[in-house]
């Protein structure tokens, strides 16, 4: 399998501008995740890498060989790409293992010991294997879709969406399946979705892509825990930002004056954000220990609650995310206190404060999201995945 390397990838369609120098470097035999909210241009860039389409500028590589640049153009089929659509993938009158055997050359078809290894990497049934695709789940299609794209031993496997049109519980079982085989087959990856659960689980890279940019890649521990900005926090997870005052080893905000990461900039005193995770925020019954405030709404998800609280006094939106067994009651005053270091971000100083990321080729500027609480504070829980970053 291949590396693949995509460089100031630009194109559009008419006048819009839909991939604005795109850079992203999708290492050999692991799963990179493109996560993006729709129409952010996740689907454009991988027709591209697929030569489904001609970019306007930049240049796309694999293995080192030049496929797409504005002067070549090596067709999609000579680039040995294995690509799993969001559904409807496979031919409705064909049997699974016809389906599988689609791809190989014509001698090797039907009997060859190739579907049977693919039937068992991608975890099918054997028993399957003469089914049509309508007496199969959605799930189990899926893993044929991907067990077609795999037998002919593609040089990268092309992924969009490929789980979309699966409920909730099937789309984990089946990511986590299809990401097996991935690995087990030392597949190059690319999946494209915009479920970040579903790409920081699966992914070995992610790659936050925001209005035709790529703004962070890296690994998915590094993507949640130092995010480039604080609209990609609130993309990958949930947020609380608060304006605060960074000093020395330190930020004061509405929760306190808190331990920050290092961020290269101790001797000044600059106004700037903090970011904190729902989860760094502890609930305590006695509201003396910490900052007091207010349970506005409980969010209950069974194992975990998202509580939506006000600090008295100032009025401002914190989220905490506790253990769904330990409840307050709507309208109890306790009291919130922050665990573990917060992140902090200063405008016009990004490069202090992001510590030097491998795999990361842009960081945007600064964008703050002030239309969703009251005094430039935002408090952002999950958000829907279609929302713009
Ligand atoms: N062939 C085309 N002609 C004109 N505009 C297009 C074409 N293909 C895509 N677009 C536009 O380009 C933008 C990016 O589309 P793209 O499908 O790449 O986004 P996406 O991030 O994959 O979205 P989604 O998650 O909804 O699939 C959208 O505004 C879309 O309408």
């Amino acid at each position: 399998m291949s590396r693949v390397e995509v460089r100031d990838v630009s194109k559009r369609f008419g006048a819009t501008p839909v991939l604005d120098g795109v850079c992203l470097d999708v290492p050999e035999s692991a799963l990179t995740a493109v996560l993006g909210p729709s129409g952010c241009g996740k689907t454009t860039l991988l027709r591209l890498i697929a030569g489904f389409s001609h970019l306007d500028a930049g240049t796309i590589t694999v293995a080192g060989e030049t496929v797409s640049a504005p002067t070549r153009h090596v067709p999609a089929q000579r680039r040995r790409i294995g690509y799993v659509p969001q559904e409807g993938a496979l031919f409705p009158h064909l049997d699974v293992a016809a389906n599988i055997a689609f791809g190989l050359p014509r001698r090797s078809r039907r009997r060859a010991p190739r579907v049977d290894e693919m039937i068992e990497l991608v975890g099918l049934d054997p028993a399957h294997r003469g089914r049509f695709p309508h007496e199969l789940s959605g799930g189990q299609q899926q893993r044929v879709a991907l067990a077609r794209a795999l037998a002919p031993r593609p040089s990268i496997v092309l992924l969009d969406e490929p789980f979309a049109s699966l409920d909730a519980g099937l789309r984990h079982a089946t990511g986590r399946a299809v990401a097996d085989a991935l690995a087990a087959a030392g597949a190059t990856a690319v999946l494209v979705t915009h479920d970040q659960s579903e790409a920081l689980s699966l992914a070995t890279q992610v790659a936050v892509m925001r209005d035709g940019r790529i703004v962070q890649a890296d690994t998915p521990d590094r993507v949640y825990r130092a995010p480039a900005d604080t609209a990609v926090a609130a993309f990958v997870g949930g947020a609380v930002v608060l304006p605060a005052t960074i000093a020395a080893g330190t930020a004061a905000c509405a929760l306190g004056t808190l331990t920050t990461e290092r961020t290269g900039c101790d001797a000044d005193v600059v106004e700037g954000e903090v970011l904190i995770r729902p989860e760094q925020i502890e609930l305590r019954d006695d509201d003396a220990a910490g900052v007091a405030a207010r349970v506005v709404r409980i969010d209950y998800f069974g194992h975990e609650a998202a509580v939506q609280l006000e600090v008295l006094g100032s009025a401002t939106p914190v989220a905490a995310r506790v253990l769904g067994a330990d409840l307050p009651s709507v309208g109890a005053i306790v009291g919130l206190a922050v665990r573990g270091d917060v992140r902090v971000y200063t405008p016009g100083a990004t490069e202090n404060v992001h510590e030097a990321a491998a795999h990361r080729y842009a960081t945007s500027r600064l964008t703050l999201d002030r239309r969703r609480a009251p005094d430039a504070t935002s408090v952002v829980g999950h958000r829907d995945a279609r929302d713009p970053v």
